[in-house]
């Protein structure tokens, strides 16, 4: 049996030399405390078997859900392979060293607007955020930026995992991967 990692694997470097922007962006749907659904796009910044990572605000919508239901699912779609992967399971953040780590790898203009924007709260005009971006950029000028307490990143530890691939007349082809135990359990749907 392939290990679903692996699987992963072969399918995101193939996704890597083919799409042309982006190849990393996944859709990300949350749930409310009363199960209501949203969903929007984020950038898969590390995976392995521990889990699927992203970063963001924690202040944010996305976060709010995810701090009272931490639960997600993940969606590739790579268009030009026909091909998606579905990913679900609990979610939680990454340590600090990682965030850390990762925040010192972006854009000095990147880390500006990490502090710059309050995520998903109502902005009355594009010229006060701009005044917060150089509000930000006076206060840490001639230094590193540090990572705002409220940005990090959470992984989305997976329980399930399907590999779907395009075949004529609609007869796709569906592998499902199941936690169980410790190992995987491997099975076919119908389409
Ligand atoms: C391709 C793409 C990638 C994105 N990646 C991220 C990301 O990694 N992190 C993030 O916070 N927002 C990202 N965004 C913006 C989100 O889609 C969203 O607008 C924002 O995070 C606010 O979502 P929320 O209000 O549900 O928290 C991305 C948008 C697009 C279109
Ligand atoms: N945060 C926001 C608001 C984004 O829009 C994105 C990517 O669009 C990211 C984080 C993650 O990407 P990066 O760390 O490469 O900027």
């Amino acid at each position: 049996m392939t290990d679903p990692f692996t699987l992963f694997d072969q399918w995101y470097a193939q996704a890597r030399e083919t799409e042309i922007n982006d190849s990393n962006a996944m859709a990300l749907a949350t749930a409310d405390a009363r199960g209501r659904p949203s969903v929007r796009m984020v950038l898969l910044k590390g995976h392995g078997p521990d889990g699927f990572v992203f970063y963001t605000n924690f202040e944010g919508r996305k976060a709010g859900e995810l701090l009272v239901n931490p639960h997600a699912a993940l969606l590739f779609h790579w268009k030009s392979l026909r091909r998606q992967i579905r990913i679900e399971g609990a979610v939680g953040p990454v340590d600090d060293a990682a965030a850390d780590a990762y925040f010192a790898s972006r854009s000095r203009d990147s880390q500006l607007g990490a502090w710059a924007s309050d995520q998903s709260r109502p902005l009355p005009s594009r010229n006060i955020f701009m005044a917060r971006f150089e509000e930000a950029s006076a206060r840490f000028a001639g230094g590193p930026v540090p990572r705002p307490p409220h940005w990090s990143g959470f992984r989305v530890v997976p329980e399930r995992i399907e590999f779907w691939q395009d075949r004529e007349h609609r007869l796709h082809e569906r592998r499902l991967f199941e936690r169980q135990d410790d190992g995987w359990c491997e099975g076919l749907l119908y389409p």
